[in-house]
């Protein structure tokens, strides 16, 4: 029923005016699954790699649809994501395209679901998944790698986590990017914005820590729910591996430093949450920092890139008490979520995550319902964030 008759692959246009990978599958019955890659600004080195979208698209013309087509069942993830693997022939998607892959894996996913007339996240997480939906983690203000001359630290995140539900959590973190554009309006700070839609001011990392820290509370106070404050330090970008230091606008730090920089801050502004505090290859300055904070989860992205063999080896030295999860920097829903098991296995949070650069596509709505995650990263505001945080309100009216 579920046997894929044919795939198509496409380029389209991402959030930054990029090309990306479309994938289209059909299945016997007739069902249909639609879903395109999203790609990073900031990637870890770790990552599986994306090629140029129209190079990823022939080579996987070649290798992996006529592997698939005529053989596979889109409702076995894992056969389809197999067929991926083997049609590649190497660890990180060199031939094919991670983004070819991952855009094939949840098209996959989405016409399995169509084809039994099941929602996504029903298909993904089956029947015995639980009934709480992801918090959303909203970028309010960024810079790094996502703007020019801005931040240091890449996204300042609203937590609102005393959400009675998500939906509550959605519009919260909406009101308080509205909230921040007002505070920097009076201020006299003019503010576009970065890819992710969060603005991207000409502040230091201390006047933004102020801006944000009065936006929570302001709409906190307004919708009557606790909204703590969480960062990306994505500190791999600001990290020189020559000289073993962390390099900011005004200062530079060593990993000593920036581990007593980062624990201040989450006792200062009761941070709830901070990923990537410490360059990728850092597990033993994650797990001293992961040892040193109580409250705050110490989140491995560039660190992790969804990748299991680095999880493993972050939950030996005890390095971090989240993980990020990426479809794309790993290539494969079944990938995804074998990161995700273990990590929960092991006391880990997961957080599924959007890329800065994105689509329309609305897959990890559904896979971070399907898994129970407790956190979904993906913006606040602009349509390809708001594609998802949209689809999460959808769920939740239905689940
Ligand atoms: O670092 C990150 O977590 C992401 C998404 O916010 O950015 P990018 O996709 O550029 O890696
Ligand atoms: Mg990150």
């Amino acid at each position: 029923m579920t046997l894929v008759t044919e795939i198509r692959l496409r380029e389209i246009l991402d959030s930054r005016g990029n090309a990306t990978v479309e994938a289209e599958i059909t299945t016997e019955s007739g069902g249909f699954g639609r879903a395109a890659a999203p790609s990073g600004a900031s990637t870890g080195a770790h990552e599986a790699t994306s090629p140029p979208a129209g190079e990823a698209i022939a080579a996987a013309r070649e290798h992996a649809v006529p592997r698939i087509e005529g053989q596979v069942y889109a409702g076995d993830q894992r056969s389809i994501d197999a067929a991926l693997r083997a049609a590649d022939g190497t660890d990180d998607f060199s031939t094919i395209g991670a983004n070819s892959a991952v855009s094939i894996s949840m098209a996959a996913a989405k016409a399995a679901a169509d084809t039994l007339g099941a929602p996504l996240y029903q298909h993904l997480g089956g029947a015995f998944r639980g009934d709480e939906l992801p918090t959303p983690l909203g970028n309010v203000i960024g810079g790094g790698e996502h703007a020019a001359d801005a931040t240091d630290i890449q996204e300042f995140l609203a937590v609102p986590i005393g959400a009675p539900s998500a939906t509550d959590a959605v519009f919260a973190n909406a009101a308080v990017h509205e909230a921040v554009g007002e505070i920097l309006a009076d201020r006299g700070v003019p503010a576009a914005k970065g890819d992710e839609g969060a603005w991207a001011p000409s502040i230091d990392d201390e006047e933004a820590f102020e801006v944000v820290a009065a936006a929570t509370d302001r709409v906190a106070d307004e919708v009557g729910f606790a909204i703590s404050m969480g960062l990306d330090v994505a500190a791999a970008e600001m990290y020189d591996a020559d000289d073993g230091v962390y390099q900011y606008s005004d200062t530079e730090r060593t990993p000593d430093e920036q581990i007593e920089y980062v624990a201040e801050l989450a006792d200062e502004y009761d941070l709830a949450y901070v990923e990537d505090p410490l360059d990728e290859e850092d597990f033993a300055g994650f797990a001293e920092l992961t040892d040193r904070v109580d409250e705050t989860l110490i989140c491995g992205d560039d660190l992790f890139v969804t990748n299991v063999e680095r999880l493993e080896r972050g939950i030996e030295v005890d390095s971090a008490s989240a993980i990020l999860v990426k479809p794309n920097q790993i290539g494969t829903l079944s990938d995804a979520v074998d990161a995700v098991e273990l990590a929960v296995e092991n006391g880990l949070t997961p957080v599924i995550s959007h890329r800065s650069g994105e689509t329309e596509d609305t897959t990890i709505a559904h896979l971070a319902v399907a898994t129970d995650a407790p956190f979904i990263k993906t913006g606040a505001v602009a349509g390809e964030r708001t594609a998802k945080l949209n689809e999460l309100i959808r769920i939740e009216e239905t689940a």
